[in-house]
């Protein structure tokens, strides 16, 4: 595969290996009808705790993107997503983890949102307010911009 890379905090130490095993996570960009997305902050206790996010999670095993993104939203903010269209990838080096990005967009949803993990939430429109945004939500945001300048 000749993904680039994307290499975060680099000058903090990565595992001795080099060859990590890459995480898969599915994201979800959730866009209501007024066109802004919701953004998340990471809660207490996660790596990178306070920054913003679009909300999602690592797959579990057996699990496909869109299999996990359910899963995950409806245990984090509480709703029940309806389709998912899958957008784009990234491939983001951490210092704790090689994760690889599955991001999706949502535009139907039922149920109220609520932040089981004690997050913060935020429905945005760019350029976004929320300070910090996680390094590897920032190219999202680019790509959304894009978008809307095309
Ligand atoms: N949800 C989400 N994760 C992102 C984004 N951008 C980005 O680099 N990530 C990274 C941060 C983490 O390394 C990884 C998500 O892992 P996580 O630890 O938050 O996932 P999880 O909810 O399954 O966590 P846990 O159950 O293991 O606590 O993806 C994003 O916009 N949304």
């Amino acid at each position: 595969m000749n993904d680039r890379v994307l290499v975060v905090d680099a000058d903090r130490q990565r595992g001795d290996s080099g060859d990590r095993p890459v995480v898969d996570v599915a994201v979800g960009i959730l866009i209501d009808s007024a066109s802004r997305f919701l953004l998340t902050s990471r809660p207490e206790g996660k790596v990178y705790a306070g920054y913003w996010e679009f909300p999602g999670g690592k797959l579990e095993a057996g699990e496909d993107v869109e299999q996990a993104l359910r899963r995950e939203l409806q245990e984090e903010i509480g709703v029940t997503i309806g389709a998912v269209h899958a957008w784009r990838e990234a491939l983001v080096d951490y210092p704790h983890a090689l994760v690889r990005l599955h991001f999706c967009k949502v535009f139907d949803w039922t149920g109220a949102l609520h932040m089981r993990e004690g997050q913060q939430f935020s429905w945005e429109r760019l350029p976004v307010c929320c300070r910090p945004v996680l390094a590897g939500t920032v190219p999202v945001l680019e790509w959304l911009a894009a978008e809307q300048a095309a």
